[in-house]
């Protein structure tokens, strides 16, 4: 009865969250932000509840200050429910175009790592740090779904400013997208659209007579830049952890590199016939755990979770590293181990508690697209190279840097060693 519902538990108010207050209050509690209250969910369980069986009363869109400030709710995240909804179908169908299209995800992949591979072999057995010159690459990839074209490395060097404006000036990137969106328009030709920009004018022209359309040059702006903003961060630092990893892990890297002998020139390179790689890519996703929370959603309704009462407009916080280190899940969830995805008889094995990307209606949109570069990258470069730390394999560091929303690897510097 509703007498019985209460408020779920919590500390207040507290400044950080995790697995000490799950071990305290369990996996539903209630942090005090200031003036506001948020609902924490924490392990596979209830987070899976929430995000995949009770998605219709979890569908409100929470609040991200910056994010809303910059974007004025007009782009996927963040936006409002309508909006969200006509928004994220668009861009799953546009992605999903552009993957099975003639320039499939997988060719534009390839190409761009054929550059980064002209450009690691410069540095063939020399130290190096690996941080700029995979941000180059892997925004390569991401220009060339949205705006169909890439930067020259060299050119990148020319630009004015340190690098790291590119990636973190909002505006910079703001002005590279209005550019972009007007040489679209001058050789834009509606039977044949090259990318993200192109199918988005398409559908412009298709609903220019609607007035409540949300297709409009504005709203093509903020989204192209929020696949932009949501893509560049997560993709560089799951590589970047990656190499740390293998570099932390000589026989994984061995492992993995027998396999890709063995397969890589008697077959294609395909996910389901390396077993080891995929588990390897998996592992380093839930053992990085590069975004310990999914984004903030709110309670669309009253609801009742899991005997608790969470009133309309409750925002909500799932925390994924909870998932990831759920013990009724993984094994030694606290080793990097990628035995946590392979069976006995050493064939890759799903986990439900697999949820970098998180789950449900808000899942990751850019989830195919990250999973095709991981493996293809990650294949062509231990084809060629194998990776060797500066100093002993035992003393990498693998905890992040500071506090922040994403986990981020400590700089390091690596050699690639012809195989
Ligand atoms: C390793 C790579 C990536 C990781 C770990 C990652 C992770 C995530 C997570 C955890 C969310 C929040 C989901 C939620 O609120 O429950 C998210 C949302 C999002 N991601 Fe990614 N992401 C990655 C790459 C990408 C790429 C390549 C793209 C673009 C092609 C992308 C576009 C987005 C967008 C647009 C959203 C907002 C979705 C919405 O609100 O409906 N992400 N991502």
């Amino acid at each position: 009865s509703r007498r019985k519902e209460k408020l779920s538990p919590g500390p207040r108010p507290l400044p950080f969250m995790g697995n000490l207050l799950y071990k305290e209050y369990g996996p539903v509690y209630t942090l005090h932000l200031g003036s506001r209250q948020v609902v924490v969910l924490s392990r596979y369980q209830a987070v899976k509840e929430a995000l995949v069986d009770h998605d219709k009363d979890f569908s409100g869109q929470g609040d991200v200050p910056l994010f809303s400030k910059f974007n004025k709710g007009n782009t996927i995240a963040f936006s409002n429910d309508n909006k969200w909804k006509v928004l994220r179908k668009f861009a799953e169908q546009t992605l999903h175009n552009i993957r099975m299209g003639k320039q499939s995800f997988e060719k534009r992949i390839m190409e761009e790592v054929s550059f980064l591979m002209v450009e690691l072999r410069k540095n063939e057995g020399q130290l190096l740090d690996p941080t700029l010159v995979l941000r180059l690459s892997l925004c390569n990839i991401i220009c060339s779904v949205l705006f169909g074209s890439r930067f020259d490395y060299e050119l990148l060097d020319w630009l004015p400013g340190p690098h790291q404006r590119l990636f973190h000036n909002l505006k910079c990137l703001k002005h590279l997208i209005t550019l972009s969106i007007c040489e679209h328009q001058a050789s834009f030709d509606p039977s044949s659209p090259r990318d993200f920009i192109d199918y988005f004018l398409a559908k412009m022209t298709q609903e220019h007579q609607d007035l409540m359309t949300h297709f409009n040059l504005e709203t093509l702006e903020t989204t192209t830049h929020n696949l932009l903003f949501s893509s560049l961060e997560p993709l560089s630092i799951t590589l970047l952890y990656a190499f740390l990893t293998l570099l932390k892990y000589p026989k994984v890297q061995a492992h993995v590199q027998e396999e890709i002998d063995c397969v890589v020139g008697r077959a294609r390179r395909a996910r389901g016939a390396m077993p080891y790689t995929n588990a390897m890519i998996h592992e380093v996703q839930c053992f990085a755990d590069i975004m310990p929370m999914s984004y903030p959603h709110r309670i669309s309704r009253d609801t009742v979770f899991r005997g608790f009462l969470l009133p309309k407009s409750t925002d909500v916080i799932t925390l994924l590293s909870t998932v990831h280190q759920d013990p009724s899940l993984f094994m030694t969830p606290q080793e990097f181990n990628p035995e946590h995805f392979l069976d006995a008889s050493q064939c890759f094995k799903k986990s439900p508690a697999f949820m970098p990307f998180s789950a449900g209606s808000w899942m990751c949109l850019g989830q195919s697209l990250a999973s095709m570069a991981f493996f293809l990258y990650l294949t062509t470069i231990l084809q060629s190279f194998s990776l060797q730390p500066l100093g002993a394999p035992e003393d990498i560091n693998l905890t992040p840097i500071g506090p922040g929303p994403n986990k981020i690897p400590r700089p390091f510097q690596m050699r690639l060693c012809k195989c």
